[in-house]
């Protein structure tokens, strides 16, 4: 009989979990960008290292082991930004204060009717006219310091404002209007750009700046596009296009029933 050498318990499959999910939450951050072939530089490079070794190449496996004994602080240098990124998700998607206040746990702040009417109207408008529009939603994520960058309008949410707001050649109708707690936080808020390289190139900046505050936040982002008309809903870091008025009204009210990533 075999003998059972191998002790497993419930905190070992908890450790695999937790990397297994940390190796998740970097795979969906790097997926896409030019990271992912940095990965695969640095795989080709351990396998190199291993190769020589086993075939006892004394002078090159000692050149390539002392890269790869600096591999963490390498890494960190190399994937800065990501380890970066990787952090903010971390701290503003499940942070402590998150996870303790039942009441975000159970009602996440609500979009009122009326507020989604509003953003539905003025986007069902700038999709026939063909105006652009960078809509975001704050949820739990903070995004104070994203609308600091803009102008602090803390103003009721009506379409005609929004419409105004992105109205070509207005002050405000450049980059994104942040709404939170259904009112218009601020406008012309700069939002960090997406450098992910699998994205068609009909997206511009617009829509990367969608996507790229969708990865460091929970915040539902609606974009028309000013060539197109199209309306894009962005969330967890994916996308729909093409969104219809009335799918828009479902994905505002968090019923995400036929939101399939593209
Ligand atoms: N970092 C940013 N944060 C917020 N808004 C931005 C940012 N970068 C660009 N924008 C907005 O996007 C506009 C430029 O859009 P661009 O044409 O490059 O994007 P697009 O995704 O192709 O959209 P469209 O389909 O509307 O042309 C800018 O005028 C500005 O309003």
């Amino acid at each position: 009989m075999i003998p059972l050498f191998i002790k497993f318990g419930i905190f070992d499959v908890l450790d695999i979990l937790i990397v297994a999910f940390i190796f998740y939450q970097i795979y969906r951050l790097v997926k896409g960008t030019a990271a992912i072939n940095i990965f695969a530089g640095i795989f080709i490079f351990y396998l190199a290292w291993l190769l020589v070794r086993a075939f006892n190449m004394e002078l090159i496996s000692s050149i390539l082991g002392q890269f790869i004994g600096m591999g963490v602080i390498a890494l960190l240098i190399v994937f800065q930004q990501e380890v970066r990124r990787f952090l903010l998700l971390i701290g503003s998607k499940y942070n402590l204060q998150n996870i303790f206040n039942l009441e975000s746990l159970f009602a996440k702040p609500a979009i009122k009717e009326d507020v989604s009417e509003a953003i539905v109207q003025s986007c069902e408008y700038f999709s026939m006219t063909k105006t652009g529009a960078l809509i975001v939603f704050a949820q739990n994520t903070e995004l104070f310091n994203y609308a600091q960058t803009g102008v602090i309008l803390r103003a009721k949410v009506t379409a005609d404002l929004i419409e105004n707001i992105f109205f070509k050649n207005t002050p405000l109708h450049d980059g994104a209007v942040i709404i939170a707690e259904n009112k218009i936080l601020a406008a012309r808020c700069i939002l960090p750009v997406s450098d992910k390289t699998d994205l068609p190139g009909s997206m511009g900046l617009r829509h990367r700046a969608a996507l790229g505050l969708s990865a460091v936040s929970d915040a539902l982002i609606v974009v028309v596009s000013e060539e197109t008309g199209n309306i894009t809903f962005v969330k967890d870091g994916s996308y729909k296009v093409r969104v219809s008025p009335e799918e828009l009204r479902t994905f505002l009210h968090k019923d995400f029933t036929g939101f399939i990533v593209n």
